[in-house]
């Protein structure tokens, strides 16, 4: 493998990124889609890969024959990185609907993807592969991924999963590298989607997920974007009651709901934040609701590690919002000695990396890789 093409298709960006074997990016670059183009008319992923990917593709020399994609949900099957084949293609439409912001659109770019490098490297063998936001969460215990549920249920293999595993553990091994003290760390992913982890770090500075918010798909824990977040299951009961259908509820809960829901205004927080200061009610509400979900789950992160030494904001709202690391410094000054940590989220380079090892213990087991 010399070089890589990597997608990365969030609930609301896709950013792609040609990167070398270290994981160093060559070139990258990112454009808006879904969610945060839902006000200007809701720009389809399909028409944004023909306008912005066909003529990038055109210019690439040598053209990439290795293309590594995020997949959101592994489901039970996936957490290690897998070359993409027909058999794995169809397993992951099954999962479709359990993450639907993100595995469907992904699915899309993987086939869009090998329709337009086939035809330009005819005869060239091309590989697709994914990697997991589920995998790294393979290590939660078994009391962090059990609902309390029945167990007809729990038997069909409804659990926890847990997201945005890839960046948590970017997170946990930039923390490492930068700071070997550290052994109990809260990674906050704050973008479009948002979730916290709980990593332990062992001496070797090898981060391990120990707790998380998101669960069974990415709508459980904090507030997101468009997302709600925990709601009491009851809530979605008495709705039921009232007659909603699924799709409906689908609908309201992913895309409607989140700082969009209640600011009646954006998802986007550098608009609420800019609404909020001129006094925009709805603005307030949805910065309000997302700082004290936010500051409960650190609570629970922290319980979960059994004392937390560094807290690390990633993700859009993350790196960039001063605002709120202040307040969230403020808000948990009586834990004694905390570090603050800024980690420019990195899903591609990871990737990379995990891949390249991928190929080095396919090599030893006879498979060729590009
Ligand atoms: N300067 C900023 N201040 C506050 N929020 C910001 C800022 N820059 C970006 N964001 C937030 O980051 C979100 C996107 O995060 P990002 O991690 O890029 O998204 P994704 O989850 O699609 O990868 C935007 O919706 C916006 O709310
Ligand atoms: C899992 C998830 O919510 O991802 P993103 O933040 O990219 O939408
Ligand atoms: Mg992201």
């Amino acid at each position: 493998m010399t070089h890589a093409l990597v997608v990365n298709t969030g609930s609301s960006s896709v950013k792609l990124a040609l990167c070398d074997t270290s994981g160093r990016r060559l070139w990258q670059e990112q454009r808006s889609w879904g969610l945060s183009q839902a006000d200007a008319g809701g720009q389809q992923l399909a028409e944004l890969l023909e306008q912005w990917l066909s003529p990038l593709l055109a210019a690439l020399e040598p053209l990439p024959q290795l293309v590594i994609h995020r997949i959101v949900h592994g489901g039970a099957h996936f957490s290690a990185p897998t070359l993409l084949s027909p058999q794995v293609l169809a397993e992951l439409e099954n999962l479709v609907p359990l993450a639907p912001l993100h595995n469907g659109p992904a699915l899309e770019a993987i086939n869009w993807l090998q329709g337009q490098l086939e035809s330009q490297l005819q005869g060239s063998a091309i590989q697709q592969w994914a990697c997991f936001d589920t995998a790294f969460h393979a290590s939660l215990s078994e009391a962090a991924s059990t609902y309390a549920i029945p167990a007809s249920w729990r038997q069909q293999g409804l659990r926890r999963f847990g997201f945005h595993g890839l960046n948590h553990q970017h997170v946990g091994e930039t923390v490492a590298a930068r700071d070997p003290d550290i052994r109990r760390l809260i990674s906050c992913q704050l973008g479009a989607g948002c979730s916290l982890c709980a990593i332990e770090i062992d001496p070797q500075g090898q981060p391990r997920s120990v707790d998380t918010t998101m669960g069974f798909t990415p709508l459980e824990g904090l507030v997101m974007a468009s997302r709600s977040g925990s709601v009491d299951p009851g809530l979605l009961l008495h709705l039921m009651r009232q007659g909603i259908g699924v799709s409906e509820l689908d609908t309201a809960l992913n895309r409607q709901s989140g700082l969009l829901g209640l600011s009646e205004l954006s998802g986007d927080m550098r608009e609420l934040r800019l609404q909020a200061g001129e006094g925009h009610r709805g603005a307030q509400l949805a910065i309000a609701v997302f700082r004290h979900r936010l500051l409960q789950g650190i609570g629970a992160m922290a319980a979960s590690l059994g004392g937390v030494e560094a807290i690390a904001l990633s993700g859009g709202i993350g790196e960039h919002d001063d605002a709120l690391a202040t307040e969230l410094e403020q808000a948990l000054a009586w834990l004694p000695g905390l570090r603050w940590l800024r980690v420019a989220a990195d899903e591609e380079g990871l990737m990379v990396r995990l891949i390249a090892k991928s190929c080095v213990t396919s090599r030893r087991t006879g498979q060729r890789l590009a």
